[in-house]
């Protein structure tokens, strides 16, 4: 069908080039580089239209390799769509928001969340409350990237940029008052060496120049803690910490031991589950210590093993004993601000 309609499609323009009254091999050139085009931009609507599709989790188990229609593909995600309607299910917006920190184990404390038949997440970070443009679409444009869920179900997404997004508090509390929030911390000082391997390793793979560590994070001017370096400003948590509370209640919301949740996965998933008022569905046979990667992984009921991807633990340069300690010392009152205003304590000396 597709191809008798690119060739009805052809025919058609070839006629119009003719009249237009070229000459012929120009009228040749025309034909070829129209032909170009249009293939081009059939090219890059379909790996939109599969872009859209993949997002919304529903082509899993479907073969995308070569000569599967675009037309089939569409046909079967309805098929898909309608069929989980059939059985009660929908695209519900989040009831829970993971809000951060960037690089303190947010997308694994997502996928061990992800074991609990009853939480449903959303794979995507979707950026809808830091980002105007997003949130300009509505609602309805966010519900459209949610997993289907039950009405007993619970949908989670995570944006770890909401944590320090001078927006998303309100907006969220706007969106769903009595929602329920997530936040890992994680040592500041290991966040900020964490968040600098990311982007090292990313300029690396782009062969970008890279700034050393030192050099982003002490001011040579001063000789002390570079606050205009925004690492070293995401790991001042009690600044937004203190934002996130004008707008929720403490109790809204549950702070996550990062350093834990690397070492001790289960503990931090089943106070999760306790917040969130689920039964501790999440067992020991769901997580599973892998030697190779270093980390804790994920196993389903069904004996499917999935550890989290190779951006993720990374290993960290080594750096500078003294600078550590500088660090430290400049975190420490910010870190006791935080455990006053939290009622909670961490081990990050
Ligand atoms: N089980 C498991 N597997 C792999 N990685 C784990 C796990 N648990 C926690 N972590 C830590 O998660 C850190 C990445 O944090 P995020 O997922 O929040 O990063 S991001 O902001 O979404 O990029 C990542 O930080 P780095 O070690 O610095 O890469 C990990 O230490």
């Amino acid at each position: 069908m597709l191809m008798e309609f690119t060739s009805f499609t052809v025919q058609q323009w070839q006629r119009v080039i003719f009249k237009m009254g070229f000459p012929r091999k120009r009228q040749a050139w025309v034909v070829i580089s129209s032909l170009a085009v249009f293939f081009c931009v059939t090219l890059v609507f379909n790996n939109q239209v599969r872009k859209v599709l993949n997002s919304s989790m529903l082509l899993d188990n479907m073969d995308l390799s070569e000569g599967y229609g675009l037309r089939k593909l569409l046909e079967d995600q309805e098929a898909k769509i309608e069929r989980l309607r059939s059985e009660g299910m929908e695209q519900r917006l989040p009831q829970c928001i993971i809000i951060g920190v960037r690089k303190c184990g947010t997308r694994a404390l997502l996928e061990f969340l992800d074991l609990h038949p009853q939480i449903r997440i959303a794979d995507m970070e979707m950026h809808f409350f830091n980002n105007d443009e997003n949130y300009e679409k509505g609602y309805d444009w966010y519900r459209k990237y949610m997993p289907f869920s039950f009405p007993s179900d619970i949908t989670i997404e995570k944006t770890p940029r909401y944590f320090i997004s001078e927006s998303a508090a309100e907006r969220i509390r706007k969106f769903n008052s009595s929602a329920k929030l997530i936040v890992i911390f994680r040592n500041p000082t290991t966040r900020v060496i964490s968040d600098y391997t990311q982007v090292y390793q990313n300029k690396l793979e782009r062969n970008k120049s890279i700034d050393r560590f030192e050099d982003l994070v002490i001011s040579e001017r001063t000789g002390r803690v570079n606050t205009g370096y925004k690492a070293v400003r995401i790991s001042m948590y009690y600044y937004h910490m203190t934002k996130w509370l004008h707008f929720f209640e403490r109790d809204q919301i549950h702070v996550v031991n990062g350093d834990n949740l690397i070492d001790n996965p289960l503990e931090e998933i089943r106070k999760v589950e306790t917040f969130l008022g689920l039964q501790n569905l999440v067992t020991e046979s769901n997580v599973y210590f892998n030697e190779t990667r270093g980390f804790f992984c994920m196993q389903s009921d069904d004996k499917q093993q999935h550890c989290l991807g190779a951006k993720k633990g990374r290993k960290h340069p080594a750096i500078d004993p003294i600078i550590v300690k500088k660090m430290n010392n400049f975190y420490r009152p910010y870190n006791k601000k935080l455990f006053q205003m939290i009622g909670q304590k961490f081990d990050w000396d």
